[in-house]
């Protein structure tokens, strides 16, 4: 099997690695959009994920990648086969897929055949444990992107139709991409995404040189690259499980809090999921950096990726977003 490019080796794009490391660590900060050029190593980053999360125990023939001793789903009959350690699931959701893929639906076959009322798990079983990626999520259905985002935020999907009632674990961090010169995602469905990202094409030489020198090495030994980059996949995958064991036991200051809540008023932030991804947002990067608590510099480091897809349309600001980001965060820690 072909490995994948290390998550390491990734030359920049600082703000979408490190959005996507929090997401490993606090699954709860909802999913992650990366928004911006193609070709910018979107998906490779998306991919080698899965190098950096710790294996999953489960049961060799389990659709839904139950833990060992979990019930059956549904009272299943069928054999799970032994406890295997697998990588931890990357699923991709392609466009112009249907609800019955997505969710699970009716195995017809074996209604027609057997006359049995059985379940076909889809891909949001498949996602259990794991992360589920939707390359162009701006293209996608936005009944599907509705549907997903329900299941991501309650870690459950539940079946009711056909006959059937289904309830199975589904807890993934949903990662979307896109590009928004072709299409937007409506504001009803951005604020649900937890943080958000922008990514752009390196403009410095040196970059877009290294970019193609690492990539032109891995694609010719790409066994070999990945060799060289053992050491640094290991460390991340160490700070990860780190982080992840931290991150319980991390005190938010009250003047944290605080500032978190000035930062959004000041933006003019609609409604409090702002504030709450921004503290959970803050106190990954916190368990990230082995930090005892969250400080106001984990906050400002994490506020563009938590509000910028939050901000009320200013169709008199041509900055963007972005830009009016900077400049309220500039105020908000001048004070
Ligand atoms: N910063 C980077 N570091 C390493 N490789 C990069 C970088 N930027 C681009 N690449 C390389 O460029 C190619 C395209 O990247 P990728 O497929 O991840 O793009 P994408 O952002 O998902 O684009 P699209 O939206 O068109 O699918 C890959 O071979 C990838 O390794």
């Amino acid at each position: 099997m072909t490995p994948v490019f290390p998550f390491p080796a990734i030359v920049g794009q600082e703000e979408m690695k490190q959005a996507l490391l929090i997401a490993c660590v606090e699954p709860r900060v909802g999913g992650v959009l990366v928004f911006g050029d193609r070709g910018t190593a979107k998906s490779t980053a998306v991919r080698a994920l899965a190098g950096l999360l710790p294996p999953i125990e489960t049961y060799e023939h389990c659709p839904y990648n139950s833990a060992p001793g979990s019930a059956p789903v549904n009272g299943d009959g069928r054999s799970r086969g032994n406890v295997v350690s697998k990588p931890a699931p990357v699923v991709d959701l392609p466009l112009g897929v249907t609800e019955d893929r997505v969710v699970g639906a009716l195995d017809i076959e074996k209604a027609l055949r057997k006359g049995e009322k059985a379940f076909e798990p889809g891909l949001l079983a498949r996602a259990n444990r794991g992360f589920l990626y939707i390359d162009e999520v701006n293209l996608l259905e936005d009944h599907i992107v509705d549907l997903l985002l329900d299941v991501a935020a309650t870690g459950e999907n539940v079946v009711e139709r056909d006959g059937l009632s289904v309830r199975h674990p589904a807890k993934f961090v949903l990662v979307g991409s896109g590009n928004p010169e072709e299409g937007e995602l409506r504001p009803q469905l951005l604020d649900r995404f937890g943080l958000s990202v922008e990514v752009e094409t390196p403009r410095d030489i040196e970059m877009r040189i290294e970019v193609v020198r690492r990539r032109d090495a891995f694609e010719r030994d790409p066994h070999g690259f990945c060799a060289q980059w053992a050491s640094e996949v290991d460390a991340l995958r160490t700070r990860i499980a780190e982080a992840q064991g931290r991150i319980g036991a991390l005190e938010t200051p009250e003047a944290v809090l605080r500032r978190a809540s000035e930062i959004c008023l000041a933006l003019g932030a609609d409604g409090l999921r702002g504030e709450l991804t921004l503290i959970r947002a803050a106190r990954a990067a916190a368990a990230l950096n082995a930090a005892d608590e969250i400080s106001l510099e984990h906050l400002r480091a994490v506020a563009p990726a938590a509000l910028r897809h939050r901000l009320r349309r200013d169709p008199l600001d041509e900055a963007g977003s972005s830009a009016r980001i900077e400049r309220g965060l500039a105020e908000a820690f001048a004070a």
